[in-house]
């Protein structure tokens, strides 16, 4: 691909910026790209965005290609910098217009400008012998802190599988409205009924997209809505709700969904979601321990690590260290038992989390299962369709993990279950 070259430099230039922030300040990228990106061009804010996200899950390989050719690691930004060079470089990037590009933003940098002899002698050397090492490394590992309690839970050889996961990205999965027309997506049905897109490009310009025949959800995160199974004019409570990808799936199951969720700002999200498919549902600002009445039924996507979307965001295991995971245990215990309180007898609860640690999914439903003697897990998960039987728990939850369905690009790591009321 040629660019204008000014284009080229923005855009590396303020992937830079991003990985600094992540990796300097602990940032989530969602925490600080829009700041960071607000004065490009939409192609170039692509472009940072998709270089930011290729260097965080190639990070451990450019630092063992890095490592050969520094006596010590420079200034963060200077090492950035390099990163960004050397993951281009290895991947097929044309060598005159990386290196420029590189050294002039170095160059350019009031502290760190006269570093910018080193980072062009690294680079060329990088250029010349980086691409023939690059294929021979190790797919990138997860850090230890997040590493360890993972191969507890599934073993080195699990943990191997979804690494490569990571690293390989996702596919871009929608979820469409019944008998909606997707005949012009070239996309392939998952076994679970999504419709996955390898190569998708901008969203916004796909078939469908302004008429709302569709939206972005990852398939394994289509699943929660599908195991609660709201049926038409059912009274339906979707707490932590927004954006609102399962709020969509109930809605266009005609179920009348009261949609809850704390942030503003993630509910304007929502509506614009309900307005551009043209699906209806009641949208609350507010706290689920403030909700009461009773439901038919209750989905609760609860706040939690977001362990299992790491191929996504690759961001989150070098932004974060684990600190906040105690408490967010914790919070999902008592939304647990709140919302179990908003069901109705003989209604039914489904929970469920973007994690990968049991402590968030299976624990939980087994802790709660314990508590409740009126819960028991529903049988729905057995007529779903395009489950293996060995994704399902001892307790009866559904375990998904991003290294199933390998062949056709994985999945998000998730966990959901079932709950039925006992009628009184
Ligand atoms: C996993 S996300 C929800 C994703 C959503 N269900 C979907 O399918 O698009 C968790 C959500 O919980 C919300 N949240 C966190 N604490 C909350 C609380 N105490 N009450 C209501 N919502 C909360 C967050 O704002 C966030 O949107």
């Amino acid at each position: 691909m040629t660019d204008h070259p000014s284009s080229a430099s923005d855009a590396r230039r303020a992937a830079v910026a991003l990985l600094d922030k992540v990796l300097g300040e602990g940032l989530l990228l969602s925490e600080c790209q829009t700041q960071i990106l607000e004065r490009l061009e939409p192609a170039d804010r692509a472009r940072a965005q998709r270089l930011a996200l290729q260097v965080l899950r190639a990070l451990e390989r450019a630092d063992r290609v890095l490592a050969k050719h520094l006596r010590k690691p420079p200034a963060l930004h200077v090492r950035n910098a390099l990163r960004l060079g050397t993951v281009e470089l290895c991947s097929g990037g044309a060598a005159h217009g990386v290196v420029n590009d590189i050294v002039n933003l170095v160059a350019r940098h009031r502290r760190h400008g006269q570093l910018k002899g080193l980072v062009n002698a690294v680079l060329r050397k990088v250029a010349t012998e980086g691409p023939g090492e690059w294929a021979k490394l190790r797919v990138p590992r997860l850090p230890k802190w997040l590493r360890a309690p993972l191969v507890q839970a599934w073993g080195s050889d699990a943990m191997l599988a979804i690494e490569a996961a990571h690293y390989k990205g996702a596919p871009l999965d929608l979820s469409a409205k019944p008998g909606a027309d997707l005949a012009a997506l070239e996309g392939a049905m998952t076994p679970t009924g999504s419709l996955r897109l390898q190569e998708a490009g901008q969203v916004s310009a796909l078939p469908g997209y302004e008429q709302g025949a569709w939206w972005v959800q990852d398939a394994a995160a289509a699943l929660p809505a599908q195991l609660l199974n709201a049926a038409r004019g059912e009274r339906v409570l979707d707490l932590c709700a927004a954006p609102g990808g399962k709020t969509l799936q109930m809605a266009a199951s005609g179920a009348q969904v009261t949609a809850v969720d704390i942030s503003e700002n993630r509910l304007a999200r929502l509506q614009e979601n309900l307005t551009r498919t043209g699906l209806s549902a009641t949208v609350v600002a507010g706290d689920v321990f403030e909700q009461k009445g009773q439901y038919d039924a209750v989905l609760l996507d609860a706040p939690c690590s977001a362990t299992g979307t790491i191929r996504r965001h690759p961001d989150l295991p070098h932004a974060k260290d684990g600190a906040g995971f105690g408490g967010l245990i914790e919070l999902q215990a008592q939304m647990l038992a709140h919302a179990w309180g908003l069901v109705r007898p003989g209604g039914r609860l489904v929970y469920c989390t973007c994690s990968l640690l049991p402590d968030e999914g299976e624990c939980q439903v087994e802790d709660m299962l314990e508590m409740f003697p009126g819960a028991r897990i529903g049988d729905r998960l057995k007529s779903l369709s395009g489950i293996d039987p060995s994704w399902i728990t001892e307790e009866g939850g559904l375990r998904l993990r991003p290294d199933y369905w390998a062949e056709i690009g994985g999945m998000d790591g998730f966990y959901m279950a079932e709950l039925v009321k006992a009628e009184v």
